[in-house]
């Protein structure tokens, strides 16, 4: 079986500064795989390569063993990889339902048609409610996005980035900005979403990192310095020292 996303000795300069410098990566289907690094490592970056932001500068990216590298990020999308982007998908002054039903109606390919037929619309209808429970905002259906609680946005943010049935998702710093009780919440609902999806994150809170995911990657200055399950990720001395530090010693 193919890897859901392959990295195949991609780097990425700016320049002349190499950001990105030789990363390989294979996650598996259903895995769920944290990217962990020191400020500057080139984890946004990363992620910006994937998801075709930005194209690298040498080097392949495989979606279920198809080439995704210079693909634009919307043919990426249709693929089956979504990338949440923290708020900016969310619009304020529609419902939750109402974005929900945005996302779906696009991923159902609707574009505007006055012809479009009923009963596909009932269908969206359906998928959004079935997508609003799923992310637990049911209770809030005909709440304005834009007075619901950060935590809560985030969520919806995270039901539009799955709207539109990617198998793979990139989530960016998922409990940014968030209290102990909404990271809480938030990793429940990962958790919930990432069943039967392959999901890959960056997040800088490692109680989350160690607790959510299946394995963890180690972003310094640009390569991967190592690649593994949390336990043997927390006992690595390289790892220790580059980044780790005391944090999540043993
Ligand atoms: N468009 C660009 N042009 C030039 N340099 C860039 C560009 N984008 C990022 N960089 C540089 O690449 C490096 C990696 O940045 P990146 O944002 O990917 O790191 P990061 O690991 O996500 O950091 P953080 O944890 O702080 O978010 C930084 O030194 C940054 O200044």
């Amino acid at each position: 079986m193919n890897p859901a996303l392959e990295l195949t000795g991609l780097t990425k300069a700016f320049g002349l500064a190499q950001i990105i410098r030789g990363v390989s990566l294979e996650v598996a289907a259903g895995e769920r795989h944290a990217i962990i690094g020191p400020n500057g490592a080139g984890k946004s970056t990363l992620f910006h390569l994937i998801s075709g932001r930005i194209r690298p500068t040498s080097g392949e990216i495989r979606l279920d063993g198809r080439r995704i590298d210079g693909l634009e990020p919307f043919e990426i999308y249709r693929r089956g990889l979504a990338r949440s982007f923290q708020i900016t998908n969310v619009f304020p002054k529609l419902t939750v339902f109402e974005n929900l039903r945005c996302a779906t109606l696009w991923s159902l390919g609707y574009r505007y048609d006055f012809w479009r037929p009923v009963e596909r619309l009932r269908d969206a209808r359906e998928k959004t409610d079935r997508l609003m429970e799923e992310i637990g905002l049911g209770p809030r259906r005909n709440v304005l996005a834009g007075v619901l609680s950060y935590a809560e946005q985030r969520a919806l943010e995270i039901g539009v980035t799955i709207a539109g049935g990617a198998k793979v998702i990139l989530l960016d710093e998922p409990t940014a900005g968030m209290n102990a009780a909404e990271s809480a919440h938030a990793v429940a609902l990962i958790r919930k979403v990432a069943a039967g999806r392959t999901l890959i994150m960056v997040e800088h809170d490692m109680g989350i990192v160690f607790d959510l995911a299946d394995r963890i990657s180690v972003l310094v200055y640009g390569r991967i310095v190592a690649s593994d399950t949390p336990e043997r990720i927390r006992a690595n001395a390289e790892v220790q020292e580059a980044y780790l530090g005391q944090a999540a010693g043993p």
